[in-house]
């Protein structure tokens, strides 16, 4: 489902309902809510309001296991870290036990091998089944979500659930969620605003199939639902949505 919305308030506002909502019935179903969040600048305003008491009392966040669909393979404190921004704006100011938060970087490890133990973090957590109950993305102006990036040969991997490599063009290292593990979600939610987005989003909802372009191509949930939000900017060549 494609909604649009006037601006990035307002579909960070529609985020945070959203996750208000799915975190109470993940809570009721299972006992916890299990969510990978996502970086960059789409979501700090939807992280702004769920620390706000409108949306931060709704939650139970004792029982919210934090992941992260990726992240620049640098120490927590630094600036170009995800989990910084998401630390900033959100986990510092709502109560979710430490033992809950599974950062996406360790002093002393390689990427690739963190990458390998974030597997297993990630198995124990989500059992079987491999499903998180909600998925945050975004969607960079080249189409790449999470660290899927276009022309990387982690678009066609199909046995780990977690990698690592390379970015030459950044000149670092990229930890994410593989297209098979992020596609088992129940709920995957992309949001993105801005004109800067507006051909990318085009390209990945209604132009040709091509995933090595156009990564965000890739996200096809096996049977759990994904919702795109956008503002009107972002949607501005969409003629089907
Ligand atoms: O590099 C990244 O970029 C994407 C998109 O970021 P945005 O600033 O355009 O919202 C983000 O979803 C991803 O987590 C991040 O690592």
């Amino acid at each position: 489902m494609v909604k649009v919305l006037e601006d990035q308030l307002q579909l960070s506002k529609e985020a945070a309902e959203l996750f208000v909502k799915l975190a109470a019935e993940a809570v009721e179903v299972h006992g916890k809510f299990t969510v990978a969040l996502t970086g960059g600048s789409s979501p700090e305003k939807l992280y702004d309001l769920l620390a706000t008491p409108a949306y931060r009392d709704k939650v139970d966040w004792s029982k919210v296991h934090v992941f992260w669909g990726d992240e620049r393979w640098v120490p927590l404190d630094d600036d170009q870290s995800n989990a910084k921004m998401a630390k900033r704006t959100l986990l510092s100011k709502v109560p979710v036990p430490k033992e809950n938060i599974f950062y996406m970087w360790a002093d002393g490890k390689s990427p690739e091998e963190y990458a390998a133990d974030y597997e297993q973090m990630v198995k124990k957590e989500l059992g079987e089944s491999l499903k998180f109950d909600l998925i945050l993305l975004g969607m960079g102006p080249d189409g790449h979500t999470a660290s899927l990036f276009p022309h990387q040969p982690v678009l066609h991997e199909q046995t780990k659930l977690v990698d690592a490599y390379y970015l030459a063009p950044q000149s670092m290292y990229r930890i994410t969620l593989t297209a098979p593990l992020i596609n088992k979600a129940k709920h995957i939610v992309v949001m993105l605003y801005g004109d800067n987005k507006a051909n990318a989003l085009y390209e990945v909802l209604e132009g040709e199939p091509n995933v090595e372009l156009y990564p965000s191509q890739l996200l096809h949930p096996e049977s759990g639902d994904i919702t795109w939000l956008v503002d009107k900017a972002a949607a501005a060549l969409l003629k089907k949505h």
